[in-house]
């Protein structure tokens, strides 16, 4: 664990754990940020070059900083955790990879922010592990049912596979500009440094490109069983999500017994880093009433 709120780096905080869950036996990369009586796990979305940090690094120190202790899972397949084919439910294999670490860690219960993928993969470890959870906060996710409005697969999810499938640096730039509502705050560097996380384990790509092929549906929907969630939850949606459409948030709210829902307007798929400020409120004031 770190200490200091203020002080710390994606290299300071990055740790490895060996687990042994549900049939995976597999190395995972963490990072670990500051110490408190709370845990708070962020779970990352399915996009190439996707990690815990790169999702969620303007949300750390808020949290840390009011006394959580903060995980950041790299989900198998992504960044610096081992690779994985997934021929069945992504979202069951993300949520054993979880459990399997908060067991080595030791850790009974924690809240979840997840993210998108991040999110369907909270809802299935909820399912399987209702005792082990706090409050979840779900963003752009959950698997609650296909949208009513919008074709599916939508067009942030093709260009999803055809990044996945050509990793240049054009298909990277077509996929963030619909990542967000404003595509002028996506910086060079940011491009660069997505490039960069992705390029690095080709590995990745191809099981990913592999695991879609084996089975197209790798999160499967859990709308039937929403109602086993006795959790607080907070849904977290933007107005112009053109990855996970809006309305799907609404089928979240009416299935989840203790859920809110807030939309941003002027926001993509990305809530937690296009608001950030707003949402690092709201996520604390959730988590402490
Ligand atoms: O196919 C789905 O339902 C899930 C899609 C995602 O999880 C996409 C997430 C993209 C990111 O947040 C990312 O940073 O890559």
């Amino acid at each position: 664990m770190t200490t200091t709120a203020s002080v710390f780096t994606e290299a300071s905080t990055s740790r490895f754990a060996r687990i042994k869950e549900g049939g995976l036996d597999l190395q995972l990369h963490y990072n670990d940020v500051g110490q408190g009586a709370e845990t708070v796990v962020m779970l990352h979305g399915s996009g190439p070059g996707a990690s815990g940090w790169a999702n969620f690094h303007r949300n750390i120190e808020p949290l840390v900083t009011a006394g959580y202790r903060v995980i950041l899972l790299d989900c198998p397949g992504w960044s610096k955790s081992d690779p994985v084919v997934s021929e069945g439910s992504r979202s069951n294999l993300n949520a054993s990879a979880l459990k399997g670490l908060l067991d080595v860690l030791d850790l009974d219960r924690v809240h979840i922010i997840g993210n998108s993928m991040g999110a369907h993969s909270t809802v299935a470890f909820a399912l399987e592990n209702p005792e082990r959870i706090g409050k979840l906060i779900l963003m752009g996710g959950g698997t609650g049912g296909p949208s009513a409005f919008v074709p599916q697969p939508t067009e942030g999810i093709k260009l999803i596979g055809a990044l996945y499938r050509e990793p240049t640096i054009e298909n990277l730039k077509k996929m963030m500009n619909v990542f967000v509502f404003d595509a002028s705050s996506l910086t060079e560097e940011l491009f660069q440094t997505r490039l960069d996380n992705l390029l690095a384990r080709r590995d990745h790509l191809e099981n990913f490109v592999k695991s879609s092929t084996l089975n197209p549906k790798q999160f499967p929907d859990f709308s039937h069983r929403l109602h086993e969630i006795s959790a607080e939850t907070l849904l977290v949606w933007g107005r112009e999500d053109r990855f996970v459409p809006m309305d799907t948030g609404l089928r979240l709210l009416a299935g989840l017994p203790k859920a809110q829902l807030h939309v941003f307007n002027r926001c993509g798929h990305w809530a937690q880093w296009e608001h950030a400020d707003t949402f690092n409120r709201m996520v604390l004031d959730f988590l402490t009433h």
